[in-house]
């Protein structure tokens, strides 16, 4: 239990933290891979390179400052993170190095403003808030063992591999040792961890359990070709021989299907499409409607599945093709819209955010809007609790 000065003085930095933030989390980041590299075999370099790891940080802490004598309140984001951190392997043996990095990070940028007593006060916030982390994620590392699953990763190999669309493909993913694999729930994902040529640290990505049974995981990956630079994971993937190894955590993540009468809509943009499909392929008894957005109907991948299954439920289904309808409206939105109904939404950020905001307008109450986005949604997610 934090004492209530060092919770003054915790609070007391939320408006540096709202100035520094960023720049705390940057100067984090760059000091603890500059000292220990080996973590550069678990962190997700393009997340790196484009601030978004540093930024999603930078939302926690902020959010864990502001919160601070109550944090129960962030506890929702903590388990949306702690799903991450446990499809990676973290463990409570990296807590203390990460808080040391963290506590020089803030002495650095804030100079002689980081007085003794604010490190103190976080010195000891840190450790409130990495307990609070490390039991969360001890509890899921002890459920995904319980369901049959393991910690860390287990090597698999890709048996199988399926053309989706002109863009995505699906590989079907078996273990090595030939064991039962545990059950998940649709919108879960595994992270995939793999040696690519080239590439001086293993490369962690995470991926939408698409399909599954106890002998094989299902993952769709978009081949990302049509960028610079090209997308490592998903072209190794792409170009890779059936037999190749790969490392593959237990099933992870909270994106899942709230289990209600209520009718659903699904929104998806892109290959965001794989978690969304997922869930539709579970609802029985239940109306779903479905509006998917791609490019174009060539990566439209899973459409005839789509179709069926939301023909199946009496639900409808629409194709919105950005090279040729342009982007999705509010008024495509409100013509699938029926009282009570709960709305799942993925794809590229931009999108979410776009779609997201013309639920609200729209009137959808936000606790029937469900979606999952990388690290942006702490703002988005503390807005909802702050
Ligand atoms: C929970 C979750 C589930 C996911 N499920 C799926 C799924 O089912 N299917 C799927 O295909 N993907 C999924 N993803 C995305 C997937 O994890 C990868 O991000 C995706 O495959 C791209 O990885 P990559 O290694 O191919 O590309 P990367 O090499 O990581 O590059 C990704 C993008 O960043 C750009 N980039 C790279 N370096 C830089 C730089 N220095 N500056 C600016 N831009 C740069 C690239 O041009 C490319 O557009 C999911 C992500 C999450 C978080
Ligand atoms: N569980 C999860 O968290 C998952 C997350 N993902 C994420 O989903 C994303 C999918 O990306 P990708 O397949 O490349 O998607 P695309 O870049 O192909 O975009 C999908 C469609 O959305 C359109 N679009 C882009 N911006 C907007 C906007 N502001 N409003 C309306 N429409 C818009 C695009 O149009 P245009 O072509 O003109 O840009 C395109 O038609 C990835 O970032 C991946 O990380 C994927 C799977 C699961
Ligand atoms: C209290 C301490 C910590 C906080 C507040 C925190 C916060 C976060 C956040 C917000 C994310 C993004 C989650 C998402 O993508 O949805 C994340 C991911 C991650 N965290 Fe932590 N974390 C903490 C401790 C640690 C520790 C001790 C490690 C071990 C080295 C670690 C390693 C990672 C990794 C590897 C990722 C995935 C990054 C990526 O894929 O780009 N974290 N963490």
């Amino acid at each position: 239990m934090l004492a209530q000065q060092t919770i003054d003085t915790i609070k007391s930095t939320v408006p540096v933290l709202e100035v520094h933030g960023l720049a705390i989390t940057k100067t984090f980041y760059s000091n603890l891979f500059r000292e220990n590299p080996e973590l550069l075999n678990i962190f997700n370099h393009t997340n790196q390179k484009k601030d978004r790891q540093q930024t999603a940080l930078a939302n926690t802490v902020y959010a864990a400052a502001v919160h601070i004598d109550h944090l129960e309140a962030i506890v929702p984001a903590v388990v949306q993170i702690a799903h991450k951190h446990v499809s990676l392997g973290i463990l409570p043996e990296h807590y203390p190095i990460v808080g040391k990095y963290l506590l020089e990070a803030i002495k650095e940028v804030l100079g002689d403003a980081a007085t003794d007593e604010i490190i103190d006060a976080w010195g000891k916030a840190y450790g409130v808030i990495a307990d609070v982390f490390i039991s969360v994620e001890e509890d899921l590392y002890k459920a995904a063992e319980n369901a049959g699953g393991w910690r860390a990763f287990k090597e698999f190999t890709i048996a199988e591999v399926v053309e989706e669309s002109e863009a995505v493909k699906s590989f079907y993913l078996k273990p090595v040792n030939g064991e039962k694999l545990p059950a998940f729930k649709a919108g879960q994902f595994i992270t995939l961890r793999t040696q690519v040529p080239g590439e001086q640290y293993l490369m962690n990505r995470q991926y939408t359990l698409t399909d599954g049974s106890e002998d094989y995981f299902r993952i769709s990956v978009k081949r990302e070709d049509d960028v610079t630079p090209n997308g490592i994971v998903s072209n190794f993937l792409h170009n890779a021989e059936i037999g190749t190894k790969v490392d593959v955590s237990a099933p992870a993540g909270v994106f899942t299907l709230v289990e209600n009468e209520s009718p659903v809509l699904f929104i998806s943009g892109g290959v965001g499409v794989t978690p969304l499909q997922g869930m539709l392929k579970t609802m029985e008894g239940r109306q779903a409607s479905f509006i998917q957005c791609a490019r174009n109907e060539n990566v439209a991948a899973f459409k005839e599945t789509i179709e069926e299954n939301v023909a199946a439920t009496d639900g409808k289904y629409k194709a919105v093709y950005s090279d040729i309808d342009g982007y999705i409206t509010k008024a495509q939105i409100e013509e699938f819209l029926v009282p009570g109904m709960e709305v799942y939404v993925c794809g590229p950020t931009v999108f979410m955010e776009t779609v997201i905001q013309y639920l609200v307008e729209l009137g959808v109450p936000a606790e029937k809007i469900h979606y999952e986005f990388f690290g942006a949604a702490m703002a988005l997610q503390i807005k909802k609790t702050a």
